[in-house]
């Protein structure tokens, strides 16, 4: 069932792990028959006699959860060992070998997530990048000489946690499983994935590569399976921290599973973020911003800029714009070189985002473009979930179009007259995942990101990911933050080591 969903717009069918060539049309079929656990480093089938078999892998139990964590301890004990320069080899290594094999990666994200080729090749980028950075950081981890009276002194140590546990959403799954495992391992730890049972397959190839980079069989392993399996995993006393990415729902339920253990975790949830648009804007970015705002990865992302505040004077201009540039976007086969928007992950999403299209018109959003299912041209990819990119209009803040996450290509767009009162409209939400801002005002612009409640903000652009920068959110998008230094800090923990030189001063 949860395959199926996955690869739907290419096939329901998983033929073998290694994508045939892609030549100008997709071939319209993949099969997986490999296993789809990595444990001990090799792909294993879970251990589990009774796991229920959704379509071609088998969901992972307490038995597999077991034996991944187990395998992972015993990983961790000489990876922790070695020195930060010797982790940042095997980090380099790895990221090579992700950068040489790219186009295979691309091509297996691509079928994996329905995206298109040209965006999941960013992705890759971005998760080489990532290994890449945490490689440099591994050698530069330590902690600090204290002197102390009498020539007594102390020190602190940056230790690893031990096993982290990585549950991933289907959005970005290789790149995820990257941004969780990249600072774990730099930082000494081991680590246990599960990806999102709707997009199995490209975390194995992470997993691969770093056995071929040399780390230590079991360092990082892939469990597969939903709901029961992530259960089992947050609840394992040998776990030491969780890192999520999902939906707040799934959030909250895996913090009170982490409280019951004390592990810290990292939560990187959903989001309903505000992009202004200001009149003294440069108006072909503004318009590239609001496009790269909505609609990478068939609009489910989780920090998308989906209610786009313009103020009036350029309302017209810019909505009229915003349509034009809408409305070129190439949907279809997103195994083809320029198609930009692939479809939706399963149908039940694809319906439950048409479903706030048609709300939306019920409650008076006026759609301009899209909104509506979209068939492809190829007799293989008639049954895709496929829709077209909508742009509404006629906006209010108290619409559920405004209000809740759609996580689909659905933008609306909203009209203000004064930065006050576009503050306070953008502030009115429950998440602080991210927030933009375009103008050519510079004063303006930092004012504004200052007041804006979100925890990662653009000026003058949408949606880039330098994995020198963190990322994360305020309010119920989540905390903890993923990429830039301070993840180190995630996933680290601190030692104070107290040295008496002199005699011990005994109160007794
Ligand atoms: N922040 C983000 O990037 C994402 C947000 N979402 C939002 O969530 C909605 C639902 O998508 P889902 O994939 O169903 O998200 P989800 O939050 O249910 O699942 C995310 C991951 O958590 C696992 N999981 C689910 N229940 C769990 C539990 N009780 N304990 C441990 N692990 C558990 C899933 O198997 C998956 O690997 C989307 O429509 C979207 O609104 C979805 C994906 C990514
Ligand atoms: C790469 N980026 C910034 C477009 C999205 C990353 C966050 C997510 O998992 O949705």
């Amino acid at each position: 069932m949860f395959l199926r969903a996955g690869l739907a717009a290419l096939s329901p069918l998983l033929r073998s792990l290694r994508p045939s060539p892609v030549a100008a049309m997709s071939t319209g079929t993949f099969v997986v028959s490999q296993p789809l656990n990595y444990r001990g480093g090799a792909r294993v089938e879970p251990a589990d006699a009774s796991g229920r078999v959704i379509a071609t892998f088998t969901c992972s139990g307490e038995k597999e959860v077991n034996l991944a964590v187990q395998n992972a301890k015993a990983a961790f004990k000489i990876w922790s060992q070695k020195s930060g320069m010797e982790r940042c080899r095997i980090l380099l290594e790895a990221a090579r070998i992700i950068r040489e094999r790219e186009d295979e990666i691309a091509t297996m994200e691509c079928i994996n997530n329905g995206k298109s080729i040209f965006e999941a090749r960013l992705d890759i980028d971005i998760s080489w990048q990532c290994l890449e950075y945490y490689a440099g950081l591994a050698a530069s981890m330590a902690g600090e000489h204290i002197q102390l009276p009498g020539g007594s002194f102390g020190y602190t140590r940056r230790e690893p946690l031990g096993v982290c546990v990585g549950i991933g959403a289907w959005n970005y799954p290789f790149q995820i499983a990257s941004w969780k495992s990249a600072p774990a391992l730099a930082c000494g730890n081991a680590m246990v994935f599960k990806p999102s049972p709707f997009t199995p397959v490209s975390a194995l190839l992470l997993a691969e590569i770093y056995s071929e980079a040399g780390v230590p069989p079991g360092l990082f392993n892939v469990v597969q399976g939903g709901a029961a399996t992530g259960q089992f995993l947050c609840q394992h006393p040998d776990v030491a921290k969780v890192s999520f990415t999902g939906s707040v729902p799934t959030g909250m339920k895996i913090m009170e599973m982490s409280a019951k253990g004390i592990k810290p975790v990292t939560l990187e949830l959903g989001g309903k973020s505000p992009l202004i648009i200001f009149s003294d804007c440069d108006m072909n970015n503004a318009v590239k911003g609001a496009l790269m705002a909505n609609f990478l990865t068939q609009g489910q992302v989780c920090c998308n800029g989906t209610r786009v505040f313009v103020q009036k004077e350029i309302l017209d201009k810019f909505t009229e714009e915003v349509v034009k540039q809408t409305q070129r976007i190439k949907i279809g086969d997103p195994l083809l070189e320029d198609t930009r928007m692939g479809p939706l992950i399963n149908r039940p999403h694809l319906e439950r985002v048409l479903g706030f299209v048609k709300v939306a018109k019920e409650q008076g959003a006026k759609v301009l473009c899209g909104g509506d299912i979209y068939v492809p041209e190829d007799p293989k990819l008639k049954d895709g979930y496929y829709m077209r990119p909508c742009v509404l209009t006629n906006c209010r803040d108290d619409m559920t179009c405004v209000k809740e996450e759609i996580f689909g290509p659905v933008m609306s767009i909203l009209s203000f007259d004064t930065e006050a009162e576009v503050l306070e409209r953008a502030n009115d939400t429950t998440f602080g995942l991210a927030a933009g801002v375009f103008t050519r005002d510079i004063q303006r612009a930092h004012r504004v990101v200052a007041e804006l409640q979100a925890g990662t903000c653009f000026i003058n652009n949408y949606n880039v990911s330098p994995v020198e920068l963190p990322f994360g959110g305020y309010k119920k998008s989540g905390f903890g933050r993923e990429n830039g230094r301070v993840t180190i800090e995630y996933y680290s923990q601190l030692k104070t080591v107290c040295v008496e030189m002199g005699d011990v001063e005994s109160a007794f």
